[in-house]
């Protein structure tokens, strides 16, 4: 592992924070609160790499050095975007929509050199199939309360993996940070992880 830079995790996600640390990776957190609305008509990838992009300049505009990195999580089911479930009622809508059909995970990850004002946006995406879902299963899950932090109302690390049927695609993009995609972008930035 060789490391030049201080790395920067804007984000409050303890699954971002787990993951990186994953990597062997050195890094600070800060998280980063932003304004998540964005405009209509914009497309799912257009959306998580703004999200992602928007979270990393917000920390790397106070900052003189280091490599900031921002990410963000979207479900997108039929056209139609999942965010985080507001209340019960709302994760109860998403699962029962989400149950016995396919969907699309889009994770966003940005890159920002705070010194030089080097960036970079990318995101990826996998397809999850959850499997049909009687409503008092949902019911227990939601009383599990995993659901009430994550986009589309599940964690496919958790106790929702006993939903998932099967994905196709990276997982570490369902849990919110592709880990692959991850490691060679901070390569361009100077932060080795091989
Ligand atoms: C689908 C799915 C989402 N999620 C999580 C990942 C993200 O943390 C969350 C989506 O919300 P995000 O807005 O992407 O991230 P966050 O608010 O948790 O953290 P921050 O903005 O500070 O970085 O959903 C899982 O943990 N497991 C899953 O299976």
């Amino acid at each position: 592992m060789k490391q030049e830079k201080m790395l920067i995790l804007a984000s409050s996600s303890p699954r971002r924070k787990e993951l990186l640390q994953t990597l062997g990776l050195s890094f600070s957190i800060q998280s980063s609160d932003v304004d998540e609305t964005t405009d209509p008509g914009m497309q799912p990838q257009e959306i998580v790499e703004e999200l992602a992009l928007r979270k990393a300049r917000k920390i790397a505009s106070g900052l003189t050095e280091g490599v900031v990195l921002g990410s963000d999580t979207i479900v997108v089911l039929d056209g139609e975007i999942l965010g985080k479930p507001v209340d019960d009622e709302d994760a109860y809508r998403m699962l029962h929509a989400l149950q016995g059909c396919e969907h699309t995970v889009y994770s966003g990850i940005a890159l920002i050199d705070a010194e030089s004002g080097q960036s970079e946006v990318t995101h990826s995406r996998t397809q999850v199939r959850i499997r049909p879902l009687a409503p008092d299963e949902i019911r227990a899950y939601i009383a599990t309360r995993e659901p009430m932090d994550k986009a589309g109302s599940y964690a496919i690390q958790g106790i929702g993996a006993t939903l998932v049927e099967g994905i196709e695609g990276d997982y570490f993009t369902v849990v919110g940070l592709p880990l692959r995609l991850t490691a060679s972008m901070l390569s361009r930035f100077g932060i080795q992880v091989l």
